[in-house]
């Protein structure tokens, strides 16, 4: 059977695409929010980093974030990133190529300036988007006092806090089944605590601050009770393939088995995925769990390092049994390494995952080494997919392109036009129920790929 050609990837040169009202709205507004932010909290800001000094820093980092904002909604070129982080030589060699493929593709050799460059409404979205947080990065690293400044730190925390009584019950229903655990329980209901612990974690990714441009969630229902009423938005449900994959790498490995989870946002949907991997350890389908973070703010909500420790230093410290049990047990995990929390630099590369091989060997051979891989998240999707517009009844593995180093599976709520593995007339079905199915983060897929090839992918697959 001749393999489907590659679709071209999405991009706000077409009016039709979420990523133009991407482009044309919701990023002018969460750069907005950021200069609100920073002028709002500019006293406190000053008091904290250094007095008078930091306030000549903050308004030029305001001015910058400003100049961002401006170049998005007037279309100008990308620039090379000016500061001296050790992925800006990378980043910028990375633009260099895109622009000379872009030529190669217009076939043009026209030494218009204009023509020698990317632009924010004319090329990949998925590449632009990431480009712009990475340009917002750039704007507190060309500070000194206020380098490496967390523009989104307030909202992340503001949206952890909000999640309190979903994180209460959560955690307290996480603690019976550890207790329920601690017997002989039938295999049966090792697979049901399996798929509903996953299915916490794939809804928890509804919480995502650059989809809402930062409007944080309303977190009053029971996580676990919503799961019935979630189910028929549910439109791939690998759940079976991938308990699959993991109960047998547990035997072969007489339950020494390595789960990575690829992390995506912090507050509400971070303690999902802790819970998630708790249970993956107390049921014994995991050893070990390496959690992938962020190296930088990214996307807005996106967990960096700094996150991490955030989020388990507040749940210390909350005046809550189970929540603060837990905390104790998964920092005693961290100690003994049995959960082990990284952050590779390719995470904040617009790269799709097809060129991962190529471009960071060293974490595709890292994750070589793992038995399963969980991708969370519609960013982590789109890369896998490489954010090109296939036919929704596209395999999944067709659409990854060649991007095996383990088994893998992606948890992922819809939040943008591009999806695969359906079934035919399944997307027009939800186009008639809800015309926001893609891109409203209200439906999703529980996708899976059981294969493992360590060799780069042959040129058919791209
Ligand atoms: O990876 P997440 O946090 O689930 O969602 C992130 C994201 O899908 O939200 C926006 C929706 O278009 C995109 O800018 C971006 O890809
Ligand atoms: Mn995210």
């Amino acid at each position: 059977m001749s393999r489907s050609k590659t679709p071209p990837p999405l991009s706000a040169k077409d009016p039709s695409s979420f990523a133009y009202p991407t482009m044309k709205d919701r990023i002018p507004v969460i750069l907005s929010k950021i200069v609100d932010h920073l002028t709002r909290q500019k006293g406190v800001i000053v008091q904290e980093y250094g007095g008078e000094a930091a306030r000549e820093e903050l308004k030029a980092l305001i001015g910058a974030i400003s100049e961002l904002r401006h170049s998005v909604m007037t279309n100008k070129p990308a620039k090379p990133l000016r500061d001296s982080r050790r992925d800006a030589l990378l980043w910028n060699a990375e633009l260099a190529r895109q622009i000379n493929l872009k030529q190669e593709e217009e076939e043009t050799c026209s030494r218009d300036e204009s023509e020698q460059s990317l632009r924010w409404f004319d090329d990949a979205w998925l590449w632009m988007e990431c480009y712009l947080y990475r340009r917002v990065q750039e704007a507190s690293l060309m500070c000194s006092l206020l380098k490496g400044f967390d523009v989104f730190a307030q909202q992340k925390q503001d949206a952890f806090k909000s999640a309190y009584k979903s994180m209460s019950q959560l955690t307290m229903y996480l603690q019976e089944v550890i207790s329920k655990f601690k017997g002989q329980v039938p295999e049966s209901e090792v697979r049901e605590c399996f798929k509903e612990f996953l299915q916490v974690s794939l809804w928890g990714n509804k919480c995502d601050l650059s989809i809402s441009a930062g409007q944080v969630m309303t977190h009053d229902h029971n996580p676990m009770a919503q799961l019935s009423l979630l189910k028929h938005r549910l439109m791939v449900d690998d759940t079976n393939a991938a308990y699959g994959i993991l109960s047998k790498a547990a035997e072969v490995k007489e339950r020494k088995a390595r789960v990575d989870i690829v992390l995506d946002n912090a507050g509400f949907e971070l303690v999902t995925d802790l819970c998630f991997a708790e249970f993956l350890i107390t049921s014994g389908l995991a050893s070990q769990i390496v959690f992938h973070a962020k190296s930088m703010p990214w996307f807005v909500s996106d967990v960096t390092l700094e996150d991490w420790d955030w989020t388990l230093n507040n749940m210390k410290r909350m005046n809550h049994i189970a929540i603060s049990e837990l905390c104790q047990r998964w920092q005693a995990y961290l100690q003994a390494k049995t959960w082990i929390v990284e952050a590779h630099d390719f995470w904040i590369m617009p790269n799709t995952y097809n060129e991962m091989h190529n471009v960071s060997p060293d974490l595709f051979n890292r994750l070589s080494e793992s038995d399963f891989i969980i991708f969370k998240g519609d960013l982590n999707y789109r890369k896998l997919v490489s954010d090109r517009q296939w036919d929704p009844t596209t395999s999944f593995e067709r659409a990854l392109r060649g991007f095996h180093p383990a088994p893998l599976c992606s948890l992922r709520t819809l939040k943008c036009d591009c999806v695969v593995g359906l079934e035919p007339g399944q997307s027009q079905a939800a186009e008639n129920e809800d015309v926001n199915w893609m891109i409203g983060g209200d439906w999703a897929v529980i996708s899976a790929c059981q294969r493992r090839d360590s060799s780069p992918p042959s040129p058919d697959t791209l």
